[in-house]
């Protein structure tokens, strides 16, 4: 992990500003001398810089991204508590679920203060460090899911220096289905009365019930009833999907943090391509001149493929595919080597 510290004031687009940002970050490879070969990932809600570890069939050794001929960077977003400035602090000795204390002077926590962030500062911030790393050209700009919004977003402020797009499960404005679930969340955390505590432990409860109601959209009713139903007919409490969905919420609270999870889904909701130039999304899709890849995974209910068709309809040069899986939103993940071979075919076809 690499640290990248801007003592710069980061002003942001919602009104308020930082005194300066931590940005945490993963390299994989090498730049080649004229600089041509850099692939910048933009990970999701709950992901982190680690791209190879989380999304091992697509990028890494054996993906379709390798580092033996690019040079890849991913970095934690800007509100995470990965590294990088967010509620919890930043910075070495932050845990990832924010317990833990900074060292070598890392942000303090502001918890509840932090202010609200959209994806337009979070890809401001990768600019930060895109320049700081002396990359002028990016070759291929990818993400999924909330990655794909800020891949958006980045290809459009900055259209010279993105030259290729792929994008999976995502979308060019957050839909009302998807604030409706945020809200959702969001009030599972506020409901934990320890919500607001200035702890990093603060909204755990909250936390393990907004997963659990983010997991019922990254997933659906066909996956689970194939993995999770009960074959014991005479049961009348314990039932599996029950302690699935439990587990899960226990799982990321032993690796996020309440705080950034709700600031993170306010971010989310403010995604709108079309956000101060002039409302057209269509418009701003046609204006995008990126060869670009777009997958949908027709089993999605959170980002329907209907979303990425339609990206595809307005955006000049796209290729769409649409993938089967089970897995719902989270086939962007769980389904690498499928991607990887869309993505290796797309990448050679020029
Ligand atoms: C630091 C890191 O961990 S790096 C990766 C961190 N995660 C990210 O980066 C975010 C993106 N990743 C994700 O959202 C997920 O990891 C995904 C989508 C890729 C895969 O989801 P998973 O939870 O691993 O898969 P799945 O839904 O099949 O659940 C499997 C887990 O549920 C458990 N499980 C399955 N059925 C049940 C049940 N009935 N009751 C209780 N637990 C159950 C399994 O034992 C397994 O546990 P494990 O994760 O401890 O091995
Ligand atoms: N499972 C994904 C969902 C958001 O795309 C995450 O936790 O980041």
């Amino acid at each position: 992990m690499n640290y990248f510290i801007s003592e710069d004031l980061f002003v942001l687009e919602a009104g308020g500003s930082l005194p300066g940002i931590t940005i945490a970050y993963h390299t994989y490879g090498r730049l080649n001398a004229d600089r041509s070969n850099v692939v910048w990932v933009c990970h999701a809600l709950t992901a982190n810089s680690d791209v190879a570890r989380w999304w091992p069939g697509v990028v890494g050794e054996h993906g379709a991204i390798r580092p033996e001929e690019y040079f890849i960077v991913c970095a934690n977003i800007l509100g995470s508590c990965y590294g990088s400035t967010g509620p919890v602090g930043a910075g070495p000795g932050v845990g990832e679920n924010g317990v833990g204390r900074p060292e070598n002077g890392g942000e303090r926590a502001l918890y509840s203060a932090f202010p609200m962030i959209t994806i337009r500062d979070m890809v401001r911030a990768h600019i930060l460090l895109r320049k700081h790393l002396g990359i002028g050209k990016v070759h291929l700009l990818m993400g999924g899911s909330m990655g794909g919004y800020q891949a958006l977003e980045w290809a459009v402020i900055e259209a010279g220096v993105i030259e290729r797009l792929f994008l999976i499960a995502t979308s060019p404005t957050e839909s009302a289905w998807g604030i409706a679930v945020h809200a959702a969340q969001r009030l599972a955390i506020e409901a934990d009365t320890s919500w607001r505590d200035r702890s990093p432990e603060a909204g755990q409860k909250g936390l393990k019930a907004a997963r659990a109601i983010g997991i019922l959209t990254y997933r659906n009713y066909g996956i689970m009833v194939q993995k999770q139903t009960d074959m014991d007919a005479e049961k009348l409490d314990g039932y599996r999907a029950a302690s699935y969905i439990e587990y899960q919420g226990k799982k990321l609270v032993e690796r996020f943090n309440a705080y950034c999870y709700w600031l993170l889904t306010k971010a989310m909701d403010s995604h709108h391509i079309g956000r101060e130039r002039g409302g057209d999304v269509e418009a701003v899709l046609r204006g995008m001149k990126q060869k670009t890849l777009i997958i949908g995974i027709t089993s999605d209910i959170l980002c329907p493929v209907a979303e990425q068709r339609h990206m595809a309809e307005h955006l000049p040069d796209s290729r769409f595919i649409e993938i089967d899986s089970a897995y719902g939103h989270d086939g962007f993940m769980v389904e690498g080597d499928k991607i990887a071979n869309h993505l290796r075919d797309w990448l050679s076809a020029g």
